[in-house]
């Protein structure tokens, strides 16, 4: 398996990206000292029986970054390399992407070192249920809404919102978001993230003056946001040209056909087969090939001061929270690359997040058109805010989204009174 850039630390990213922002606003330091610093950061050593009969201790997190004007809100990922600095930098970008796309979330995540690859379902379950318990006085539908991330899924949602509920007593479907169906979950939460990093890199041909019909596109992951993502391009007349997952990936030149590469990862769990149309590459090639849009949809600190020159997409659609580093992101900006930050790229998933908090808590159901309907208008309403402020301040799109999300946040902040 190809791991993620070791110099890239998420933390320092994140703390970067704002002290590159908040050059180009008014803000008090006390505001950018406090919106570097998290509300709370809880860590849980979590005692889980395993199906040997054995206990494994395994380490829990969750980093409640910033919480003015709503409930913390933010996914919860279940792998091996997550540690403490990761997963503050994931609700640092959470609370960013809610105030950019304008829902009243805070940003929090929360994450477990362990790989589920290595486990059952059953100690999954258990890790899962120990883990609620962990967390049960610090979130809940008005303090701290989990949602699925990387390798946590609706049902780990639903074992989230069982625990948390015979806690409590009662039924309570709003304690997360991304549950299956069944239990309250919303229509088209399942494809919200994949689709949002479609109409955002839509609205990015749009302002570069691109036809998408025949654009090719390479797409790094194929879980969640990766593999939506990547069926959609397709449907929306793009050419997908490579599919990666942890193991490698396909290129065709020619295209992909998508539905038989998803396909093929949902039987085998691998993208590539032999017998299908396409040649192997690894995660590394994938991210410099001759393409027109670049996905990466997996992991943080793929895209590096190594490798950034190298990248021949015009178009950056970030589908994985901070897939490139503040170094990478000059050196992309100089070449003339279009980089859609992840901040606004994959808001669509906190977005219809949202939309299923809602009907949660008004015990409402709308219909997948409705959801599509409200997803398309307010992530291409906050892509033409963004990308007004980054032609108004001559910044990139990741500094103009971090000024709007940072913005409204420093002004939420004064209004409740955090004064110098
Ligand atoms: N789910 C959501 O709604 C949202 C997710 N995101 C972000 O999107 C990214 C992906 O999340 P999501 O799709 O949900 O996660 P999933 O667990 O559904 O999928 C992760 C995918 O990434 C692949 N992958 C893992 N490690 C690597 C690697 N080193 N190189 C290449 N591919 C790799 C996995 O491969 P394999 O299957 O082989 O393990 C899998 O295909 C993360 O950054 C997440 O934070 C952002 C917003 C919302
Ligand atoms: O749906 C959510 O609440 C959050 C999804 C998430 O973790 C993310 O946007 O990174």
């Amino acid at each position: 398996m190809e791991t993620k850039d070791s110099a890239a630390n998420a933390y320092a990213m994140a703390i970067e990206q704002i002290e590159s922002a908040v050059k180009y606003m008014e803000i008090e330091t006390c505001f950018v000292d406090r919106l570097k610093t998290t509300d709370r950061e809880v860590t849980v050593h979590l005692p889980v029986k395993m199906d040997d009969g054995t206990y494994r201790i395994f380490t829990g997190y969750r980093v409640q970054h910033c919480g003015v004007y709503g409930p913390y809100k933010g996914g919860i990922r279940y792998h091996p390399d997550t540690d403490l600095d990761e997963v503050r930098a994931l609700a640092m970008w959470m609370t960013w992407k809610s105030a950019v796309v304008n829902i009243p979330f805070g940003g929090a995540k929360g994450g477990v070192n362990c790989n589920p690859k290595e486990m059952s379902s059953r100690e999954i379950e258990n890790l899962t249920r120990r883990f609620t318990w962990g967390l049960s006085n610090i979130i809940g539908p008005e303090r701290d809404i989990p949602a699925p991330d990387v390798y946590t899924n609706p049902q780990v949602m639903a074992w989230i919102m069982d625990t948390y509920s015979i806690l409590r007593g009662y039924a309570v479907p709003g304690v997360v978001t991304g549950k299956p169906l069944e239990l309250g979950g919303s229509l088209g939460r399942h494809e919200a993230t994949g689709k949002g990093v479609v109409i955002t890199a839509l609205q990015a041909c749009h302002q570069l003056g691109l036809d998408p019909k025949g654009l090719t596109v390479a797409v790094q992951g194929a879980g969640n946001v990766g593999g939506v993502a990547a069926a959609a391009f397709s449907k929306a007349g793009f050419k997908v040209v490579a599919i990666s997952d942890s193991k490698g990936g396909i290129h065709n030149p020619k295209g992909l056909d998508v539905n038989a590469v998803l396909a093929c990862k949902n039987q085998y769990s691998c993208v590539i087969k032999p017998g299908m149309k396409g040649d192997s590459v690894t995660n590394s090639e994938l991210l410099e090939l001759k393409c027109d849009i670049l996905a990466p949809c997996a992991l943080e600190g793929v895209i590096t001061k190594k490798n950034a020159a190298k990248v021949k997409a015009r178009i950056i659609a970030e589908g994985a929270n901070g897939p490139t580093t503040p170094n990478a992101d000059k050196i992309l900006h100089d070449k003339g690359a279009f980089v859609v930050p992840d901040i606004l790229a994959n808001a669509g998933g906190v977005t219809v997040s949202y939309f299923e908090w809602v009907q949660n808590l008004q015990n409402l159901l709308w219909d997948e058109e409705e959801i599509g309907r409200r997803l398309e208008k307010r992530l291409c309403s906050s892509f033409e805010e963004v990308h007004g402020i980054a032609m108004e301040k001559k910044v990139d799109m990741r500094t103009a989204a971090l000024i709007l999300g940072i913005g409204r946040v420093a002004r939420a902040l004064k209004l409740r009174g955090f004064y110098p």
